[in-house]
């Protein structure tokens, strides 16, 4: 129903969850069991509607995968025309936009201050963007968690479902990328934090271990190889770990450079520099084996926590909606 090179279309969107729900009568059964309305809530909307108590509200940003149009501020007709259109939040409003303030139960049960204001999410790897303050074209942040998420300030929109590429909105920018399967969750099949920050000395970034690795925890990857069943490659495994560790960064960041090279094909602002958020920032000969594969600076985001961008993101609507108290502070 959604357009071929849109983000909706890809396997692991929330349409494709809402559409097999929809299959699985899932709403009729929510109705009949807990005997409320059903409606489609993003998982930082249920938290939100948890404090604020409005379920059918959502961010523009989480409701990218479900079909929004972020440029038009609207759904789509294809979208609308669907049977389960009624079950789509109602508003849809900007990250950091004020929403309502806390339900007075919920300021007495977590002593958060009465009338504290819950404004509009975001996506985590759009949280880790804004905590590092990236504000000119071409700057990106890779955020190496669990998942490897990319992220570029671009000028240009670029949406392709084939490679699993598609544009975030944020106020006037575009944020370009795409979120593939590896990252630090593969690392911890294998190995705990602490053997990751005692094998790390021994890793060497000018000497490529020459092992072709496509980490994955299972099967499936969305990008830059958008393939539900695409395997895990993690053969042959040397006898030393710190090779092997290396090995598996080395194939990590081969995905992420690929993502950036395909990003710049298809027409985004070119990368002059990359920002690190997430667990895996913290290990500098994963940044200089990054630098030397995607051939621009790799730094450490100042503020690598996503949630730091979310208490920017709530700051900006703190001031939106008090300007003249925010003015005097
Ligand atoms: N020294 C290290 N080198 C590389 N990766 C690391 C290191 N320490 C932790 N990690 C990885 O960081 C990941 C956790 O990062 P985090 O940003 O908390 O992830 P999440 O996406 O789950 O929030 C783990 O999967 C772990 O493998
Ligand atoms: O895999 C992830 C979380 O586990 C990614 O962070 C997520 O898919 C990226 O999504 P978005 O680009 O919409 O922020």
């Amino acid at each position: 129903m959604a357009p071929p090179d849109h983000t909706a279309t890809t396997a692991t969107s929330t349409l494709c969850k809402v559409l097999d729900w929809d299959e699985r009568q899932v709403w009729q059964r929510v109705q009949e069991a807990e005997g409320v309305e059903p409606c489609i809530v993003h998982q930082a909307d249920w938290i939100a509607g948890l404090l604020h108590g409005e379920w059918r509200v959502t961010d523009y940003n989480n409701a990218l995968k479900l079909g929004y149009d972020p440029a038009a501020e609207c759904y789509p007709d294809w979208l609308c025309d669907q049977p389960f259109a009624c079950l789509l939040p109602l508003a849809v409003v900007a990250p950091g936009a004020p929403v309502a303030p806390i339900t007075s139960a919920v300021a007495q049960q977590t002593g958060l201050p009465e009338g504290c204001l819950v404004c509009g999410g975001t996506t985590d790897s759009i949280a880790a963007f804004v905590a590092a303050g990236v504000t000119e074209v071409g700057e990106a942040v890779t955020s190496l968690g669990s998942t490897l998420a990319v992220k570029l300030l671009s000028e240009t929109r670029v949406d392709d479902a084939r490679y699993g590429l598609y544009s975030h909105r944020l106020g006037s920018a575009w944020l370009v990328g795409g979120a593939s399967n590896t990252g630090g969750a593969v690392l911890r099949q294998f190995f705990s934090d602490a053997q990751l920050a005692e094998l790390t000395p021994r890793l060497d970034a000018g000497r490529p271990t020459g092992l072709d690795y496509y980490p994955l925890t299972r099967p499936g990857e969305r990008c830059p190889i958008n393939d539900p069943d695409l395997q895990p490659r993690l053969e042959p495994r040397p006898a030393d770990d710190a090779l092997f560790l290396q090995g598996m960064l080395e194939g990590i960041a081969r995905i992420e450079a690929q993502t950036y090279q395909l990003l710049a094909q298809q027409g985004a602002s070119p990368v002059c520099r990359v920002y690190t958020a997430g667990g895996g920032a913290r290990n500098p000969a994963w940044a200089a084996i990054r630098q030397r594969q995607l051939g621009v600076p790799v730094v450490a985001s100042e503020q690598a926590e996503a949630a730091y961008g979310s208490a920017l993101l709530a700051k900006q609507g703190y001031e939106l909606a008090n300007p003249v108290i925010a003015l005097v502070m």
